[in-house]
């Protein structure tokens, strides 16, 4: 279970993040939902360790996070799509893959175990890429790729770490509206495993009405409304204050 208790960030005078207290439980996927200035990222951030928190704490479950770098917390098993200026560009689709199988197994960027595991590794890494629909881009270059895709590669690796929370931010922005379905096809497999903790921030209210199964609404960094979609939407503090102003695709 993925904990956060009164966690807090404070930037000067502002609190971007104002003591959201919140549990995520496995099998589950809670959409993080808000205008725009929210904290949401900033909340995501703080949970992937990309910032500290001022106060308050992350705890997966039951070790608390909350001093530990980002990396460390990767390996904890909370996973956070990775940015393309994370990626070597110049890399195949399938080296960037197999690079993240690798760099879960520990192995680190060690040539040696480069050699020794090299086809078990390029295996596993196929099989994502072949999970990810990217299989006829395996050998293009990570940086040649359209926008679509780069964020396909994106869950592929973040994938590859078999992180017990998955974090996404926006999976589809920028997406064309035929791109669009394979991601979200990836997080409901992701989701119907059954395994897995997913929290999504994402604007588009279709999307999170048909996979959450919770919607937490972020104000001013603080949570102002938690729980079943369907009530979480239909509340007139939702409807009027955030969802109506903030986010135009809502139907
Ligand atoms: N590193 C930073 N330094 C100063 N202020 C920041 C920093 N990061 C975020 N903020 C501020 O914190 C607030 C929350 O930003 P955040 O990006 O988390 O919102 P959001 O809900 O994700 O918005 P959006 O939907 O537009 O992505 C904003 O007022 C933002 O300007």
């Amino acid at each position: 279970m993925l904990e956060t208790r009164d966690l807090t960030i404070r930037f000067g005078g502002h609190t971007a993040v104002d003591r959201v207290s919140c549990a995520f439980h496995p099998g589950t996927l809670t959409a993080i939902v808000g205008p725009n200035g929210a904290g949401k990222t900033t909340y995501f951030n703080l949970i992937s360790g990309q910032l500290g928190a001022s106060s308050g704490q992350v705890l997966l479950d039951g070790e608390d996070l909350t001093r530990m770098a980002a990396p460390l917390r990767t390996r904890r098993g909370l996973g956070r799509a990775f940015q393309l200026t994370q990626l070597f560009p110049t890399l195949s689709v399938l080296e960037n893959v197999r690079l993240a199988v690798q760099s879960r197994r520990g192995e680190g960027l060690r040539m040696l175990s480069v050699w020794l595991n090299h086809r078990e590794l390029l295996d596993e890494a196929m099989a994502i890429v072949e999970r990810v629909r990217l299989t006829r881009r395996a050998d293009a270059p990570a940086a040649s790729l359209p926008h679509g895709d780069q964020r396909k590669l994106e869950v592929a690796m973040l994938m590859a770490l078999r992180p017990k929370v998955y974090l996404f931010d926006e999976p589809t922005a920028g997406m064309s509206v035929d791109e669009v379905p394979v991601i979200l096809d990836l997080i409901r497999e992701l989701k119907a495993a059954g395994q897995h903790t997913i929290l999504l921030v994402e604007h588009k209210m279709d999307v999170v009405r048909e996979l959450a199964d919770r919607i937490v609404v972020l104000h001013n960094g603080q949570r102002v409304a938690d729980g079943e979609p369907a009530t979480v939407i239909a509340s007139p503090v939702v409807q009027s204050a955030y969802l109506g102003l903030a986010m135009p695709e809502a139907a």
